[in-house]
């Protein structure tokens, strides 16, 4: 970052000596002064431009290079240092000008509130130093960090669709001439303007257009796996995906932003900016075309020189048709949002349709889907009613623009025309350049739906990464979690809460100690696994202490156990990762958790949470803690679905396999008793509250 910035301030200084060069140096023919005051207006920029957005300067350090290659080029060319024939392709000095103007304009933005949502979104790429991503090869060399590629892809995308607009202009400039040719019977000329003129222009422009697609992919698809990677980390990293629900910023279905918002937001950064930007550098060049070509107008049937009033035309033409389309347009953007909202949300019930298929055949439940599906999918349809008719209104008025465009200008200098006032070469150069003009500004009529949608993608991907921030922030809220005690679990002051505040678990002193077992008992709903949730450090709500002990591990069993996609293999060693286990010792795993039958399907791949019984599920679950071998197991009723003989033999097998471990179990049974050494009970103690106590043990029965 600070190479970044300090390499605006050496630009800046550059660019102000180069101003300084043009204003003050004897012997260089002095291009208008007011080439020079805007090299310093640039310097001001630039400097102002240091704590600016990462993607936003690299538009303002682009513009400030233009700036120097174009007011250099001008002044080696006055200096006769250019040959002729690339004189002569040079743009006029006020393009210069418009670079900083441009540049000028991006500054002014930053400020502007949607421009900052937006930033916040893109600037992490561009300002990361991530190592180059390896999952792509283009263009992994264009730099030395990931962000840095990003950058240099921005430049040369700018660039690259200037010098796009640089070819339009000069375009214009080969019709005049061309149809002048006609007009005088000049067919040397004509041939000469094909041949040598258009030829070369032509190819340029497929190159020119290959090149451009070439790059903007690149960018786009770099940065997408950047930013996607980035957002699930933070998304899965520390339980922030199981606190998001948990705070008051709306976020829902990450699912979509992360898969979708993501890739459109890119898509739509990209080409609204350099493509926005460079459409606005052609309007304003031919806008001053216009200028030129209609300085002394004379308005059709009378005497009145209104001078560029083609400019004032187009300008008017302009500011109604984006006012029009702006009333027009508007409730587009709240629509577009609404519509990935609910198409989301049908996506999302009819997954649960195929995770919950079994419980939905046995209950009988199909109708009542069918119903829910019917109301969440008339939702889409409702929606997207209401965006057809506003697209047909706005379809209405964008195409009766367009129509009008076309014969506009034909119908303002054609008078000119027949009283032999211009050329044939200028009515057509005016008629090109007109159109350019409509061609931009229809981009920008265009744009309006993509614009209304870019909106809505920029608010969902905002309010996720604000839902992720708090999420995260809540994590250290109330609860402190260490792990200074030197051998057993402990709660201090603990209070736990339910998300509205109400408090359910108070342990003034809690102690765990370590080796044995542990039984948790108590009504349902006293707080028996948020107690486990506030050990494992994932509750946010409450206040008070829970300290583990450092360094060692544990792993909590809930009833359910979540089995990943995929193979078997894979199911027993979760949470590790497949490789982390032998076969031999998964198989091994297997038959001691009473599962042999299993043990030679180690890679076959199923949906194994619908293949499975309850009850093998909760002993392949136990498979796991065998080979992972915590210092601290919880069991969460994760015996609860096994017969009593099957869960007194897991209990026997756990106690024997795993003499170093602690075990922590919540359970309803009686018979879990003989399988553990102390009792802890949640007693009442008033108003909803439990509080976890030491309990004696109950005799042997025998
Ligand atoms: N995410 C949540 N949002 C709101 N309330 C919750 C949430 N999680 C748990 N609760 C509530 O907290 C209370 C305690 O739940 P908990 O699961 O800790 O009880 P339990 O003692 O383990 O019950 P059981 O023996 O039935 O499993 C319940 O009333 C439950 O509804």
């Amino acid at each position: 970052m600070a190479a970044f910035k300090s390499r605006l301030g050496i630009q800046a200084v550059l660019t102000a000596l180069f101003a300084l060069l043009l204003l003050a140096m004897p012997g260089i023919p002095s291009p208008p002064l007011y080439v020079s005051l805007a090299g310093f207006a640039m310097a001001g920029i630039l400097i102002a431009s240091k704590n600016l957005s990462a993607y936003l300067k690299i538009f303002v350090s682009v513009y400030g290079i233009g700036y120097l290659v174009l007011a250099g080029a001008k002044t080696l060319a006055a200096m006769g240092a250019l040959p002729a024939i690339v004189a002569a392709l040079l743009p006029p000095d006020f393009a210069a000008t418009g670079s900083v103007v441009f540049g000028g304009i991006v500054l002014a933005i930053s400020y502007w509130a949607p421009i900052r949502d937006i930033t916040l979104i893109a600037d992490p790429y561009f300002a990361s130093h991530d190592a180059p991503s390896r999952e792509i090869g283009m263009f992994r060399r264009f730099g030395r960090t990931e962000g840095q590629i990003g950058r240099n892809l921005v430049a040369l995308s700018i660039f690259v669709n200037f010098a796009d607009v640089a070819l339009t202009l000069r375009f214009n400039f080969f019709y005049r001439d061309m149809y002048n040719a006609l007009q005088e019977f000049d067919a040397a000329a004509f041939w000469y303007q094909l041949g040598y003129i258009f030829v070369p222009l032509a190819i340029l422009n497929v190159v020119i257009g290959m090149f451009d697609i070439y790059v903007d992919s690149g960018l786009q698809l770099r940065w997408r796996t950047w930013l996607t990677h980035n957002l699930y980390e933070r998304w899965l990293g520390q339980g922030t995906h199981y606190r998001i629900p948990f705070v008051d910023e709306h976020a829902d279905n990450p699912d979509q932003r992360i898969q979708s918002d993501v890739n459109n937001f890119i898509a739509q950064t990209t080409t609204l900016s350099t493509r926005l930007l460079s459409q606005a550098a052609q309007l304003v060049s031919f806008i001053v075309i216009l200028w030129t070509l209609s300085r002394d107008f004379v308005l059709p049937f009378t005497d009145t020189v209104i001078p560029g009033f083609l400019v004032w035309l187009v300008i008017a033409y302009a500011v109604v048709g984006t006012w029009l389309t702006h009333l027009i347009g508007k409730p587009l953007i709240g629509l577009d949002y609404r519509q990935e909202q609910v198409e989301a949300d049908f996506r999302f019930a009819l997954a649960r349709n195929r995770i919950y298929s079994e419980q939905i055949a046995l209950l009988r439940g199909e109708r009542a889907e069918t119903s829910r599906l019917a109301t969440l999918f008339h939702a889409i349809v409702d929606n997207y009613v209401g965006i057809i008719f506003r697209r047909i209104k706005l379809i209405a008025f964008t195409f009766s623009y367009r129509q009008a465009s076309a014969i506009f200008p034909l119908v303002i200098a054609a008078p000119s025309f027949f009283a032999k006032k211009i050329t044939l070469g200028a009515l057509q150069q005016t008629s090109n350049a007109f159109s350019n003009v409509q061609n931009s500004l229809n981009f920008f009529i265009n744009s309006y739906t993509i614009l209304a949608a870019y909106k809505a993608n920029t608010i969902r991907l905002g309010s996720f990464k604000r839902a992720m921030t708090k999420a995260e922030a809540l994590a250290g809220a109330g609860l402190a979690n260490g792990n200074d005690t030197a051998g057993s679990v402990t709660a201090r002051d603990l209070a736990l809460a339910l998300p509205d505040g109400r408090e359910i678990v108070r342990a003034g002193a809690l102690d765990l100690p370590k080796g044995g077992a542990t039984l948790l008992t108590g009504p349902s709903g006293s707080g028996k696994s948020t107690l486990f949730r506030a050990i494992a450090g994932i509750w946010p709500f409450g206040k008070g202490r829970v300290d583990v002990p450092a360094g060692q591990s544990a792993l909590v069993l809930p009833q359910r156990p979540y089995l990943p996609l995929g193979t078997l293999r894979g199911a027993v060693a979760y949470p590790h990762t497949v490789d982390t286990f032998s076969d031999e010792a998964i198989r091994e795993a297997l038959r001691a958790a009473q599962l042999p039958q299993l043990a030679d399907q180690l890679d076959a791949v199923d949906t194994w949470d619908r293949r499975l019984s309850g009850g093998e599920q909760q002993r392949l679950a136990i498979a796991r803690a065998i080979l992972a071998k915590p210092d601290w197991l919880f069991l969460d009723e994760s015996t609860a679905a096994l017969d009593e003989e099957t869960e007194a033999t897991i209990y026997r097998t756990l106690r024997e396999s795993l003499p170093g471990t602690t075990i922590v179990s919540i359970g309803h049974r009686s018979t879990l008793l003989k399988h553990h050494d102390r009792r802890v009970e949640m007693k009442p103690v008033g108003e909803g509250r439990f509080e976890p106590r030491m309990s004696s043990m109950p005799a042997p029965a025998e």
